[in-house]
């Protein structure tokens, strides 16, 4: 290195680091050595569905930076949100992983999953192959359309509250309450526990 003509004087080529900078390497580092916890819904009602949800586990898990730590019983619910009797029923699930993907990466990483699986997308709630929710990321709380945490619908759906509970039965929906308590206030009307499939933990 070439020493300094004065010694002391600051050097040129060092340019200051945006504090906005600065905070984003901090977070990214802190989420690295500190998985967060996160909560995913899926859901099938085309094709193969138990193939379908089982590939979306399988694929969850060998994403780097995911770890699955727990998946739900299944559940064949009639579909929600649409005129009964107009589409297949679904087969849902919950999972809970670790990651150390950040909450965009996490919902990119989950719509790849989706297109894996040929899920098309068309009108609102329309029937597909796979869904994959975020149902919420640590205690994360965002009004942002594109990723909004915890999902918006994810506490008056049956569908997602009661494989939930089966696995956590701690479990909270920040800004809305305990999952046991939510699922108390839905209706269970159409929503089965499917005692005859099971889906795999990835080992
Ligand atoms: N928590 C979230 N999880 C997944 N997608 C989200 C979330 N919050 C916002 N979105 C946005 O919602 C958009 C539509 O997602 P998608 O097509 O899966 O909706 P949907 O499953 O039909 O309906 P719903 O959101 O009611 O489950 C996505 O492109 C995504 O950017
Ligand atoms: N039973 C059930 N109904 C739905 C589901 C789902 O996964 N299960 N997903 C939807 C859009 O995310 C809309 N309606």
């Amino acid at each position: 290195m070439t020493p300094s003509r004065f010694p002391g004087a600051p050097d040129p080529t060092v340019q200051p680091v945006p504090v906005s900078v600065v905070e984003a390497v901090d977070a990214a580092d802190s989420t690295l050595s500190n998985p967060r916890k996160a909560v995913l819904s899926l859901g099938s009602n085309l094709g193969n569905r138990v193939e379908n949800l089982q590939g979306a586990v399988d694929a969850l898990e060998d994403t780097p930076g995911i770890r699955v730590k727990a998946v739900s019983p299944v559940y064949r619910t009639e579909p929600w949100g649409v005129e009964p009797g107009s589409q297949p029923a679904y087969l849902n699930a919950v999972v809970v992983l670790r990651t150390t993907l950040p909450p965009s990466a996490l919902l990119e990483r989950a719509q790849a999953v989706e297109e894996a699986f040929h899920r098309t997308r068309s009108e609102r709630w329309a029937a597909r192959t796979l869904d994959v929710d975020i149902v919420t990321y640590e205690g994360r709380v965002s009004d942002d359309p594109v990723l909004t945490l915890p999902h918006p619908r994810a506490h008056e759906r049956a569908f997602v509250l009661a494989p939930w509970l089966d696995i956590d039965e701690a479990a909270e929906i920040p800004g809305r309450g305990p999952v046991a308590d939510l699922l108390a206030a839905t209706t269970l009307e159409g929503v089965e526990r499917r005692e005859d499939v099971e889906l795999r933990l990835p080992e």
